[in-house]
């Protein structure tokens, strides 16, 4: 694949003109966007406004109809695997007692064939200290709450250190402590990888996001949406400024559309 801009080397991916239907649902029309290098960057719209839809693209796992993808100068299938994907959640059977090493050791085996080495488990350990996980690591993974498995899945992301880090709802259905927990993960990551949160959580755009992809227009309910991009701005400043929720959507005048929903006020 060509790149688009051979210039650029510092970004991470591009949408360029992407238009995406499934058969008759048009869900994306002209999306434009890139990522940088290093960049925190939220991707945000409500329901059913194709949030899941930009991950299955970025993945490899739709193609659009219209307009091209480039992930990390490639096509987003051959270079998938140097994605970090931290999935809502994971099912692994009740029955089928994995412990939370064996967990994030899944990252390290890419391809399947090859064997455990030294690295593979130092890589592992590095993971668990990152997301603070090491004492649970003999736990089983089924025994955990579900904000301390999705520590694990970003464990399990890390441990394959990976160019780009993906995390789709990270925030969902988790306790204030464990969102806390990986605000600070993230926060120590930001710089080192790319990363893109996919969320509705719009209180989960924080101190850390350079900048927040929006998707959908309240004013053309059932059009396919395009994607408007924003700078974060500090709402208050003080002792809290570096928490979660404490920013909002700056709805930079200078960037055209009305396309966040936050700006009427929020779900
Ligand atoms: N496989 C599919 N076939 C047909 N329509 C689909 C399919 N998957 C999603 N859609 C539709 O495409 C649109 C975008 O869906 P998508 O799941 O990408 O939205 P979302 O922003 O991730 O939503 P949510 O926040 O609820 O997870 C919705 O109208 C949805 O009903």
């Amino acid at each position: 694949m060509k790149p688009f801009h051979p210039v650029d080397r510092d970004i991470t991916l591009y949408f360029d003109d992407v238009s995406f239907s499934y058969g008759a649902v048009a869900v994306l029309r002209h999306a434009g966007f890139h990522i940088h290098q290093g960049e925190f960057v939220a991707l945000v719209g409500p329901n059913g406004s194709g949030k899941t839809t930009i991950l299955k693209l970025i993945l490899g796992l739709e193609e659009p109809q219209a307009g091209r993808i480039e992930l990390l100068g490639a096509s987003p299938r051959s270079s998938r695997n140097r994605i970090g994907y931290v999935p809502q959640q994971a099912g692994y059977d009740q029955a089928f007692p994995i412990s939370v090493r064996e967990v994030v050791k899944m990252g390290r085996l890419r391809p399947l064939s090859r064997k455990f080495t030294a690295e593979d488990s130092r890589a592992v350990d590095e993971a668990l200290a990152q997301v603070e996980i090491t004492d649970l690591a003999a736990r089983p993974y089924t025994a955990l709450s579900g904000g301390q498995r999705r520590r694990v899945l970003v464990a399990r992301a890390l441990a394959a250190s990976p160019n780009f880090l993906l995390l789709d709802e990270p925030t969902a259905n988790m306790d204030e402590e464990s969102e806390e927990r990986l605000f600070k993960t993230l926060g120590r990551l930001k710089g080192s990888t790319t990363i893109l949160i996919v969320t509705h959580d719009t209180a989960f755009v924080s101190s850390l996001t350079d900048r927040v992809l929006c998707l959908g227009s309240r004013e053309n309910p059932g059009n396919p949406y395009g994607v408007v991009q924003h700078k974060t701005h500090p709402e208050s400043l003080g002792a809290e400024a570096d928490s979660p929720g404490n920013y909002r959507i700056n709805h930079n005048s200078s960037i055209p559309g009305n396309s966040c929903y936050e700006e009427e006020g929020g779900k």
